[in-house]
């Protein structure tokens, strides 16, 4: 599925006037696929009273030519229009001329939301552009009381919840959850990350009849079974080790000698055919004894648990025979650390696809203008934190506008971005984006970030490139989450209990 901003959705719609698709014909196509939508829903539950929640936008005016379709189709029609002496076009006029009972005043809706088997909110759309008050929050929040008392109730969003922000899935609070949410033309990017994920229900969208010649130049997709199915790696029967990848790890120390274990667990799960972690030498043992699997490169320590400053030439001197590093999980800050880091990533042979994760990050943002010192194309996979202080926001900044920043940064830098959280999003250097459209407790836990960088190591070191790789990993990580909710339930679950359903949900995958 597509996803695209408000301000492209503004663009196409000015490409269909060009083509003399007229705006009020949109609307009309619109306002027809949410009756239709809605005669559906209606039908599944049995009900016939339908009540809209019209706005004074376009969004109100698909609402209003629903009202018009319904009530022709004989269902029972009734539409809140707080401003109703607002100025209509034709075609809206002609819609509150047909459309029977209505009203604008809060008495008269809390009475028909007594006994209402759908509402249709068409309150606000991608136009919405400052907080609700007055009459529309009102009506949302009675709306809101109404459906708590009466959960049979179901709401249909027009386009996207009203209050919700169409570009970041920021919400008011007086934003109303849907039940489904139909979005026209092409889903809003904002239903699929933040808040949006909670608010927007199932998510479907509607032909309103723009020509798929203006539709092209979009950049952005959710992730889908369909996709990830096609790049998933082959395997060949009559392939040895050396067919899947060599992956070094340069990950642990003291203080986090598991990061190491997850990563390079996670990158064998999903299919690597060598892992070598590189740590400090006296943690060697006891992860050899978690992972025996995996191959070592014990590293010169200054202390115990802490890697020297001969460590990045060692590492250096093996990184020739393997497809792939990632380097960050548990390494610590420290100046050893960051030493390690920045001479192999200033040293790397050519051709490594590198993924830097975790504490690598937090070492880069310490230095100005890193992404000029490090011109190469990698994975990096930072969370809001990280996120934060490589791009020296505010976290609130980066979760108030997800999108707008990992496109913008990922372009910057030159690196292919993931902004981990609920809907995570994946941008390539060249503004491909992709989103993840999962929100999941289990994965809100210690170690699973560990998971999700080993994942991408051992699929990269399949072959997969670095986007396709970057989208995949972060696909299976949650569908493996996913397993695991329904499974175990939201609480309780273990990052290393993701390690035994990657498998699972690959063979999954493949059979579907
Ligand atoms: N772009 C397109 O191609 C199409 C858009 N359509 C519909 O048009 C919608 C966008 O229409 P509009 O741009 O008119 O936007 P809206 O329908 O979201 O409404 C914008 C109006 O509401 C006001 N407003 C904004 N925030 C408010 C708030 N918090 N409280 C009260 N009033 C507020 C604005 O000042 C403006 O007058 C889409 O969501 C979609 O439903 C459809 O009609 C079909 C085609
Ligand atoms: N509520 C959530 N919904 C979906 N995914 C989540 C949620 N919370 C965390 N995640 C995912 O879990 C992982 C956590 O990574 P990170 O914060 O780096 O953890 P750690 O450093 O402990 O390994 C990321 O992939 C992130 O996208
Ligand atoms: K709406």
């Amino acid at each position: 599925m597509e996803i695209i901003s408000s301000v492209q959705m503004r663009q196409i719609e000015d490409a269909c006037l060009k083509q003399g698709i007229s705006t009020e014909t949109l609307m009309e196509n619109a306002g027809r696929a949410v009756a239709v939508f809605a005669r559906h829903l209606l039908e599944e539950q049995n009900g016939c009273r339908v009540l809209i929640l019209a706005g004074a936008g376009n969004n109100g005016g698909d609402g209003l030519v629903a009202g018009r379709y319904l009530r022709s189709w004989g269902e029972k029609v009734s539409i809140f229009v707080p401003f109703i002496d607002t100025p209509k076009g034709t075609t809206v006029q002609g819609c509150l001329e047909a459309s029977g009972d209505i009203f604008a005043g809060l008495a008269e809706l809390e009475e028909h939301l007594a006994d209402a088997d759908l509402v249709i909110d068409a309150l606000l759309g991608t136009g919405v552009n400052r907080p609700l008050e007055g009459i529309y929050k009102e009506a949302l929040q009675m709306t809101a009381n109404v459906r708590n008392t009466r959960p049979e109730m179901q709401v249909l969003a027009v386009d996207l919840p009203s209050g919700l922000n169409a570009d970041t899935g920021q919400a008011d609070d007086a934003c109303l959850k849907a039940d489904f949410t139909l979005s026209l033309g092409i889903a809003k990017q904002g239903l699929f990350t933040h808040r949006g994920l909670e608010l927007s229900g199932a998510v479907s969208v509607a032909d309103i009849g723009i020509p798929p010649e203006l539709t092209t130049d979009i950049q952005a997709v959710l992730i889908e079974k369909d996709w990830a199915k096609s790049v998933l790696p082959v395997r060949s029967p009559h392939a040895n080790k050396g067919s899947f990848g060599r992956v070094m790890i340069v990950a642990g120390s003291d203080r986090y000698i598991g990061a190491a274990i997850l990563a390079g667990s996670a990158a064998m799960r999903v299919g690597a055919g060598l892992v070598t972690l590189a740590l400090p030498k006296s943690l060697t043992g006891a992860v050899a004894s978690r992972i025996p699997e995996a191959t070592y490169l014990p590293l010169p320590e200054v202390s115990s648990g802490t890697a020297d400053n001969s460590a990045a030439r060692l590492v250096l001197s093996e990184l020739g025979k393997y497809d792939v590093l990632l380097i960050g999980p548990g390494l610590g800050q420290t100046g050893y650390s960051a030493r390690l880091v920045t001479e192999v990533l200033s040293n790397l042979p050519v051709g490594l696809k590198v993924i830097i994760d975790a504490d690598a990050l937090n070492i880069l943002s310490a230095i100005p203008d890193w992404w000029l010192e490090y011109k190469f194309d990698a994975v990096l996979t930072p969370h809001l934190g990280e996120m934060a202080r490589l791009a020296k926001a505010t976290t609130e900044a980066v979760q108030s506008d997800r999108f707008g920043l990992c496109q913008k940064f990922a372009c910057k830098w030159g690196k292919t971005l993931i902004l981990k959280g609920a809907g995570t999003i994946v941008t390539s250097p060249q503004g491909e984006t992709l989103c993840n459209p999962a929100a999941n407790p289990v994965l809100a836990s210690a170690g699973t970030g560990d998971v999700l960088a080993g994942i991408i190591g051992g699929l990269l070191g399949q072959g997969v490139s670095l986007f396709e790789a970057a989208g995949l990993g972060v696909y299976l990580h949650s569908l493996a989450a996913e397993a695991l909710r329904s499974e175990i339930g939201d609480a309780g679950v273990l990052a290393s209990d993701l390690l035994l359903k990657l498998p699972v949900v690959i063979k999954g995958l493949k059979q579907d």
